[in-house]
């Protein structure tokens, strides 16, 4: 289990020059010594299942669907003749459930979820941040339909649970075309509450830390209301799942939409976002895009290819950083208890950016893959930049029954194995 302590974890070394050295005074024994975590979910909604059931969509033991010509530089894709194996629900138990964005990282990994629970699951995407690869295991099945839809235009179908992820979230992509990100919001969940207004579905919003903006209250509660310049780069991003919170709740109180909104701190893990990554209160995991421009996915291709971590600013601002089967177990949950307050769901597992880049530094060291060392790179504090992050979970806790189970350092390493895995495929 993570530990919850209140300060962050500063490195001990004290050299400050633009290169620093790895050392392993930035992990405790503590650490090294948590146990790993093997199983997932919650047997109250059924969402239980071993890790290695999961790591096998994004890791797998055998590569059965692809072969790479090293010699030519050519890709072979092979069709899947049979699909991961999913629970038989009886009919009556079976939801159609809708989940915009479900191409991306985070929507990649609670498809695969939903899916394995015996679902039927139907996935909007427009592939801005998104890709087809990471959903490509369902593509065929009976239970599974994959749509190339904008959200910002108008959809309608019969569905009974609508999870609403679709918005670009790393701040390269969403700074791109501020204005299409503001749309995205807006329009966006307008559309989607429409039609859980229609169909009756429960609708859940994707909701973010961002929109506490530079907290002036550490940690984050949920009744904190934020700190955001609303003119600011950031902003479109910001304000744009503000006003998405607004419409929710107007959507509720005028409406009777039966609503839920998960404010998502960084994740960790893998997605085939073709590569994009993710973070912890930042989210972490494998099919996070080597694109993504967020801090975990820069960090880890940085150091597999030996070029220095670049560290914006002094490195001592914080952030939070969970894995991401630990966030889609909370969504799940979230999703089917009864609770339509805001619900924070994050790691309070608290890093400096600086200790954060130590940790990768040494993860990427001993995975041999990497170089031994890499160097960190200042570059000029980013406009904005939030200088705390870290969730109050108590809400999570008390009402879910959720709290994270994997340390940072396990979502790290399946995260880092995934990048390796894309790098010797020649993808990245
Ligand atoms: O993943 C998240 O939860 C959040 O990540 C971002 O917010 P931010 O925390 O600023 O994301 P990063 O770009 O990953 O930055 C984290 C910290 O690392 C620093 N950083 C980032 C990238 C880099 O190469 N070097 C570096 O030092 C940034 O300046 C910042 O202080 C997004 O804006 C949110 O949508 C999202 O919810």
């Amino acid at each position: 289990m993570t530990s919850t302590d209140t300060t962050p974890k500063e490195e001990n070394h004290h050299n400050q020059h633009s290169t620093t050295k790895t050392t392993t005074s930035a992990i405790s024994e503590e650490e090294r010594e948590e146990e790993l975590v093997a199983t997932v979910g919650h047997g109250s909604v059924g969402s239980q299942f071993d890790l290695d059931t999961l790591r096998e969509l994004y890791i797998p033991k055998e590569i059965s669907d692809r072969e790479i010509n090293h010699e030519d530089g050519s890709v072979t894709y092979r069709s899947n003749h049979s699909y991961p194996p999913v629970r038989r629900l009886r009919p009556s138990e079976r939801k159609r459930i809708l989940v915009t964005g479900g191409a991306g990282f985070v929507g990649s990994h609670l498809v695969d979820r939903l899916m394995l629970m015996g679902h039927e699951v139907i996935v909007l995407d427009n592939f801005f941040t998104g890709a087809k690869r990471n959903v490509q295991h369902w593509i065929g099945h009976p239970h599974f339909e994959l749509i190339r839809h904008d959200v910002v235009d108008p959809f309608m179908i019969e569905v009974s649970q609508i999870y609403h992820l679709a918005c670009p979230a790393s701040p390269p992509h969403y700074q791109y075309n501020p204005t299409k990100t503001v749309k995205t919001s807006v329009m966006g969940t307008i559309n989607m509450l429409g039609l859980a207004k229609r169909t009756k579905a429960r609708f859940l919003l994707t909701s973010t830390s961002e929109i506490y903006g530079d907290p002036e209250e550490h940690p984050q509660k949920e009744t904190y209301w934020g700190h955001v310049n609303p003119i600011g780069p950031r902003a479109c991003y910001d304000e744009g799942k503000r006003i998405a919170e607004t419409l929710t709740y107007a959507y509720m109180r005028q409406n009777d939409v039966d609503v839920r909104v998960a404010r998502i701190f960084k994740q960790l893990l893998l997605l085939l976002s073709i590569l994009l990554i993710i973070i912890y209160f930042l989210r972490l995991g494998p099919r996070m895009s080597p694109a993504d421009g967020r801090v975990v996915s820069n960090f880890i291709m940085q150091a597999l290819k030996g070029e220095p971590l670049t560290l914006y600013g002094d490195g001592q601002q914080t952030r939070s950083f969970q894995y991401v089967h630990d966030l889609v177990d909370g969504l799940i949950l979230l999703m089917n208890k009864n609770y339509m307050d805001p619900v924070n769901l994050g790691n309070p597992e608290e890093y400096t950016i600086k200790n954060f880049a130590d940790i990768i530094r040494e993860q990427v060291a001993n995975s041999s893959v990497g170089p031994d060392n890499v160097n960190i790179k200042i570059l000029p504090a980013a406009m904005d930049d939030p200088k705390k992050r870290k969730p109050d979970i108590s809400r999570a806790l008390k009402y879910l029954g959720w709290k994270p189970r994997f340390a940072v350092r396990q979502g790290l390493q399946e995260t880092v194995d995934w990048f390796k895995l894309q790098v010797e495929e020649g993808l990245i």
